[in-house]
This record gives C-alpha cells, structure tokens and sequence, in this order.
C-alpha cells in the first residue's frame, strides 16, 4: 500500500451532507412539517432532531475503534453512540462450528445486513433499537441485546458498512480508515496471540480469508468514502478536521443558534452524569430529587446571570478596591404549580428573602391549556421574574404562564423562563410567540413523543420528584399524559 501526503488526509472531502435547518414558519406545535413528507438526511425529522449518522470502514485492524473513540472524545458535548457491524454477525450453524476454522467471517454474507438497515432506519428516525450480542466465543448471538437510544450522532463502524448500498444511503459522513497492509497484520498477530492463539492459523486466515477478502470487498468499497484517513488515530489533524466539520453540520441544526433568547448551559461529564441518573426509570425518588436539585440549582445560578447589573466597588480587607457588579434585587419567582415548586428551594437558596407566586395551569384534552389559578406579588410589573418550570415540552404551560404574567404588566424582556429540560418544539413555540423572554436549560431534548411527552425525556417530573409515581421502577410509562388534572 501506498503513503500519504497531509494533504491527501482530506483529499476525498467532505461530501456535500445534506442537513439543512428547519423551516421554522413550517413547524406545527409538534415540530412536525406540516403537509410535507420528512426528509430522510435532514436535520429535522418528526419533530426530533435527525441524527447525524457517521460511517467508519476499513481492513480489520486499521484502527476504526480508536478512530470512532477520538470523534467521541472531542464531541464530548453531543450524544453520539457507536454501533458495530459485528454485533450482527449470523450466529454459526452447528456444522459450521465444527469446522470454525474454514468459516469466512470476512465476507459480506457473514453479517445480517437486513437486521443492520433496519436498526440503522430506526436511529436515524428518533426510535430506541435493540442491538444483538454477538458472542465472539460462542459464535452465536447472546440473550440482552444492548438497547441503543437515538442520539445526536450515530457512528456506524465496521469492516463493510460501505458494502450495502441502502446501508451507504443512511450516512452523513463516511470516513475510510486506510492502514498500511503490514501494519494492520502486525497488529492483527499481536491482538489474536494475546488472546492465546497460536501463530499458524492466525497467519491461515489471514491469508485464506482477511486478505483476499480485504481486497475483493472491503478495498473497493474505499471509492465511497468522503474522507480518507491514513494511518488511523495516529492521524490527529485528519480527526480534528472531521471533529470541526461534525460540529459545523450538528451546529447548522444549534437551536441556541436559531433562537439567541435561548441558553444552554455549558455541559460537562458531572451534569451529563447526573442527567443520567435522573432521567433512568429505575432510579429512586431519593436520588431523583438529590440529582434533580443538584441539576435545578445550577440553571438557577445560570439564569441569575442574565439579570441586569451596575459597576459596584467595594473595599476587600486587604483594604484594596475591588470592582465588581451588583445585579438587580427587584426580582421575583414565579412558579408552575406543581413541577415548578421543585424549584422554589434553590431559588431562596440563591436569593435570600425572595418573593415566589405561583401559577396553577389546568390541562384539558389536546387543545391546549387553561389558566385556573394564580397568586402573584402585586407590583409584579416592576419585577425581573423568573419563571420556573423544569420541563418545556409542547411549550403549552409556558405560552399559558407567560400569557399571564405579561397581562399582569411584566415586560416580555424581563423574564426569564428557568426549565431543567426543552423539546425543541416547546423552543420554537414559545421563541416565536415571545422572542424577548430568555429560555435557560441544561438540556436539549430530541423531540415529543406521540403523547406530547417529552423524549428521551425522564418521564412524567412532578410524580418522580413528588413520590407520587406508582409506576416507579416497573415502567418508563408514566400514564395518560393529556387528561391529567394537576393537583394544588
Ligand atoms: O410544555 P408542555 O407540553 O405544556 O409540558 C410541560 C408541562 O408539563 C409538566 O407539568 P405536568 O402537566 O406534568 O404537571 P405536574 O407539574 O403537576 O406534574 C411541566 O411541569 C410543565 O408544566
Ligand atoms: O415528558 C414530559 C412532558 C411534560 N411533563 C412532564 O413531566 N414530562
């Protein structure tokens, strides 16, 4: 095999992935197109955001693994889930297992591509999908199947995902690992002699199996590929430049870029870890509220720091000066009874004193919501408020508490709508009717489900931060979500 030049990294470029932002004019309160068929590579899809999928081939041995691990680790703010084609080997016959030694695990006829596709076809469009294990000793595939969610990135790696053209189609990005032969074959004998093979038939199917099949299959599917990496993860500006141009494409679909009234809170592994202890059906009311309060308690702080401020001077006892700021006090809480009440704490935590109404909204049906009670501090006009509700789902509950509070004189500009987690379209609805109220969250969800829940979502908040979910624990099915009556 040939060397590279730097150059020839990105000789191939970077196709033209079609994935456009949404038509905003278009969305419907579900986010969904209205009088239009979905496109399949776009970045909206059914109200959710369309995955950016990512296809990563090459011999075996190239380093696709270590390749797909550097795009993860510097996409590390973005969902992204790997998907292996040989989790979707064929399990071996048993007389194929007696003769294991004359089995081509290297040809396209080992894998079920069918099963592949269909998994394939589901992530792009938002579903949750059950991936086979396939046991490398055994030869067969395994009971517990890994349950992959969509994500924001979707990277399929494996020898021939370039093969299948349907399979192909699906892809955003398809990157070749190109890996010189030898080192590839070195790695290979180090790899399997470690697992206690021996050296003969190691070096055997190599040569009767991965080579030839290196070269009738997977090398000629190279031509597809949109980028060229030689020599694998040892080729960190080839991976800093797919990283950028990844970025690039998820950042087109960015709501905070679509809509700048909304703020995302910059995210690390401690929030995403406490996001998935919260948002996991089988975690305990107890954790749930400690994670919750944890998570709620960082976008307070966030939205704090959008109040306004003056220049303030103050003497340390150092007796130095020390210019600093000195934000509004004339603020107030307003929250959604009963989820929002989650919230209350934190707020008086940060604020000492701090005056906190409450807004009652009574859900009937499909066709939006009702006010039903409110209790507001009555020179509320003159006030900053911060609007608590953890969830934004269809964006109902807020226009409704948001519909009131300007009636009672608030300017639109001074609110600030504090929620734990937002579906896009609630973003939408709400942005477009006030595009001057400021939306902080520390989560973007992927969209509604035909429920108007909010997924992947964690269910319904007020019974699991409450204690009053029966379901706890049994299902992620938190009960009929459009006729439920909120309680005082
Ligand atoms: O954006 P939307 O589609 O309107 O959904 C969001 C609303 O749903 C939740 O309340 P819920 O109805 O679950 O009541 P609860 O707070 O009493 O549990 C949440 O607290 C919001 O108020
Ligand atoms: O998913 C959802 C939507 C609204 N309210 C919730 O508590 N959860």
């Amino acid at each position: 095999m040939g060397s590279y030049s730097a150059v020839e990294v990105i000789a191939a470029a970077v196709s033209g992935a079609h994935y456009p932002a949404p038509d905003l004019d278009k969305l419907d309160m579900k986010g969904s197109m209205l009088g239009e068929e979905q496109p399949t590579t776009s970045g909206m899809e059914n109200g959710h955001q369309c995955p950016f999928v990512i296809g990563v081939a090459g011999g075996a041995s190239s380093g696709k693994s270590a390749v797909c691990k550097m795009i993860i680790d510097q996409l590390c703010d973005h969902r992204v889930v790997v998907v292996t084609q040989e989790s979707f080997y064929y399990g071996l016959s048993d007389e194929e297992l007696v003769h294991v030694n004359d089995y081509n695990f290297d040809h396209p006829d080992a894998f079920d591509m069918d099963l592949l596709l269909s998994c394939m076809e589901n992530l792009k469009h938002g579903k949750s999908v059950d991936i086979p294990n396939y046991n490398f000793k055994t030869h067969k595939s395994v009971p517990r199947a890994r349950k992959v969610n969509p994500s924001d990135v979707i990277i399929l790696e494996g020898i021939l995902i370039f093969h299948d053209s349907r399979v192909r189609d699906l892809m955003n990005m398809k990157i070749f690992v190109d890996t010189d032969d030898d080192v590839r074959l070195a790695r290979r004998i180090l790899r399997d002699l470690e697992k206690g093979r021996d050296i003969i038939p190691v070096l055997d199917q190599y040569s009767k199996f991965v080579k030839p099949a290196f070269e009738d299959f997977i090398l000629p599917t190279k031509k597809y590929a949109d980028i060229i990496i030689p020599r694998g993860a040892d080729n960190s500006v080839a991976i800093d430049l797919i990283v950028q141009h990844i970025r690039t494409k998820l950042g087109q679909n960015d709501l905070c870029k679509i809509h700048p009234n909304l703020y995302v809170i910059q995210t690390t592994y401690q929030i995403r870890g406490m996001h998935t202890i919260i948002r996991d059906a089988a975690t305990t009311t107890h954790d749930f509220i400690f994670y919750a309060d944890r998570l709620i308690r960082l976008v307070v702080e966030h939205g704090l720091g959008h109040l306004p401020f003056k220049e303030k001077q103050v003497i340390t006892p150092t007796g130095s000066v020390y210019t600093g700021v000195d934000f509004s006090k004339s603020l107030c809480g307003i929250s959604v009874i009963r989820s929002g009440e989650s919230m209350e704490n934190a707020l008086r935590a940060c604020c000492k004193g701090i005056k906190i109404g409450k807004i009652l909204i009574h859900r009937e049906g499909d066709d939006g919501k009702q006010l039903i009670y409110h209790n507001l501090p009555k020179d509320i006009a003159k006030r900053h408020v911060l609007l608590l509700d953890p969830i934004l789902g269809t964006g109902n509950s807020a226009v409704q508490a948001i519909s009131l509070l300007l009636e009672k004189g608030v300017q639109e500009s001074n609110i600030i709508f504090l929620n734990l987690i937002s579906a896009p379209q609630g973003v939408h609805v709400v942005s477009k009717r006030f595009p001057r109220v400021k939306i902080v969250t520390s989560e973007i969800e992927l969209g509604l489900n035909d429920e108007c829940r909010v997924i992947p979502g964690m269910g319904e908040f007020g019974d699991r931060y409450f204690g009053t979910d029966d379901y706890q624990s049994s299902t992620p099915f938190f009960g009929d979500a459009k006729d439920r009556v909120r309680l005082l």
